[in-house]
């Protein structure tokens, strides 16, 4: 185990509440928490793909996995060992086909008739986190020490600590979530329980808006949502001087949130991580963190970007133009998408889908400000279609250009950045003589991956055998 330098939780700031501060001062690397969540859920396009307890990947179609049986077909659970299928039971048997299939997939039904299987206001994979945070609460109640395996001392206590974000939609929510457990548990709920269920529903559904967290898997895709009662302390900033990174550690154990110090901080200063995607125009990233977490960011970088940096930001002269252009770049992206999700099966479309995006880049660079969202996810777009097409030269020219961008958005140690950059050395060494320049931007991109992942980590490794070939050659 790595080690850490637990912060001090400060409980009285005026407007923020609680805060967390550094207990000494702390260098980029240092890690301040490592904890396991009180509750956590895979998403449902990663049931087949990783274990459901512990979220291990299964690398391949053939890795060894465990199902459970009494899933029904279409929703089956998996786990890469027999210690985590035993942990997740606790809960996993309220979810599954031997606990009443049919008014479990009615209540299922009736929550996305009414929300939407993935509704902005609240998707389905938040609601099945939601339930099993619920029944988890219940069981640690009945259960006379509160320490059978799969459950969490003292739940009920620790949930009542996190702050809350109330939604008046979330009434109307709070209302089905109930019905769902009602049905669910056929008869067991009294007439007089319902209306304190669905008050309990109500204010676990704020805890959730303030607190819940998006876990990543390495390459920083979110793959579950999770409740971590540490990482909840900590405030929001648009500049963080910490990043978030999930680690599995052991069969049976759910992801471990690690919280990573990314910059010097001084004793007493207080640590943030970024609620947002941090690529958003100044307006984008105030206008969510106010709908979703009910604050006005005023943090150093919103101040200091004034109304923006990041929004369009055409040149004058070509302004009056754009709107024209807009169209030609909206129709390109939109034919590009078209034939991605095309049911033609025979394949043989990426060149084309490249071209088309490539008709719409060349557009962005010419009209838009460089650092525009959109212009920066066409030249994502762009990078990965070359490496699909294996494109060298053209993917080191969009890796470039995404590297720039994120270098401009980012702090030096976000695993985004770190993750591009490597990915560029990796390029450059692919399909260049340019030996030295891989070799700066691995040894720029070394350190960092060691404090983000550990020295154990796989990438690591990747770079670490990249530098000793180019230094032997
Ligand atoms: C995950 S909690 C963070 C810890 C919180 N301060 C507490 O006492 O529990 C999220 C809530 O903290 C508050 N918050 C976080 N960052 C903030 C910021 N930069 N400015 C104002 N309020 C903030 C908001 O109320 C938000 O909904």
């Amino acid at each position: 185990m790595p080690t850490t330098f637990p912060f001090t939780t400060l409980l009285d700031h005026p407007t923020k509440n609680r805060c967390a501060v550094a207990p000494r001062d702390l260098q980029p690397g240092s890690i301040v928490s490592l904890t396991s969540p009180f509750v956590s859920s895979l998403h449902r396009s990663q049931k087949s793909r990783r274990c459901s307890r512990c979220f291990l990947p299964f690398t391949s179609p053939t890795s060894k996995r465990l199902k459970c049986t009494g899933c029904p077909p279409n929703g089956s659970t998996y786990y890469c060992s027999r210690t985590c299928q035993i942990s997740d039971f606790i809960t996993h048997r309220y979810e599954c086909k031997k606990r009443g299939t049919k008014s479990l997939q009615a209540a299922v039904n009736t929550f996305v008739l009414t929300h939407g299987e993935d509704g902005t206001n609240f998707p389905l994979d938040d609601y099945w986190l939601l339930r099993k945070t619920y029944y988890m609460a219940v069981f640690q109640v009945k259960s006379d020490a509160g320490n059978m395996k799969g459950l969490v001392p003292d739940l009920p206590t620790k949930l009542s600590k996190l702050s809350e974000h109330h939604i008046p939609s979330d009434v109307v929510l709070a209302e089905s979530v109930t019905q769902s457990v009602i049905a669910l548990e056929k008869g067991k709920v009294e007439e007089e329980d319902v209306s304190n269920l669905q008050k309990f529903f109500v204010n676990l559904l704020a805890k959730f808006r303030a607190n819940n967290f998006g876990i990543l898997s390495d390459l920083q895709n979110v793959i579950g949502g999770g409740v971590y009662e540490t990482g909840a302390i900590l405030n929001h900033s648009c500049s963080p001087n910490c990043v978030l990174v999930y680690e599995r550690l052991e069969e049976g154990e759910e992801m471990l949130q690690k919280i990573v110090v990314i910059e010097e901080v001084k004793e007493g200063e207080e640590l943030f991580h970024s609620y947002v995607e941090l690529c958003q125009p100044t307006s984008e990233r105030r206008e969510h963190l106010n709908e979703s977490y009910g604050f006005m960011c005023n943090c150093e970088r919103c101040i200091s970007e004034g109304t923006d940096n990041l929004d369009s930001k055409y040149s004058e002269i070509l302004k009056s133009e754009y709107p024209n252009v807009k169209s030609i770049i909206e129709d390109s992206l939109a034919s590009a998408e078209e034939l991605m999700y095309s049911e033609d099966e025979s394949g043989g479309t990426e060149r084309k889908e490249y071209e088309l995006i490539l008709k719409a880049l060349i557009l962005q660079r010419e009209y838009l400000g460089e650092l525009h969202l959109s212009r920066y996810k066409s030249e994502a777009l762009a990078l990965s279609h070359s490496m699909l097409l294996a494109s060298v030269p053209d993917a080191i020219e969009h890796c470039e250009n995404v590297c720039e961008f994120l270098t401009r958005c980012l702090p030096q140690f976000h695993p985004l950045l770190v993750l591009q950059r490597m990915t560029l050395g990796e390029l450059v060494q692919e399909g260049t003589k340019r030996d030295e320049e891989a070799v700066e931007i691995f040894k720029d991109v070394l350190p960092k991956l060691r404090l983000l992942y550990g020295e154990e980590h796989e990438y690591v490794g990747r770079v670490e055998d990249n530098l000793k070939f180019l230094q032997q050659t």
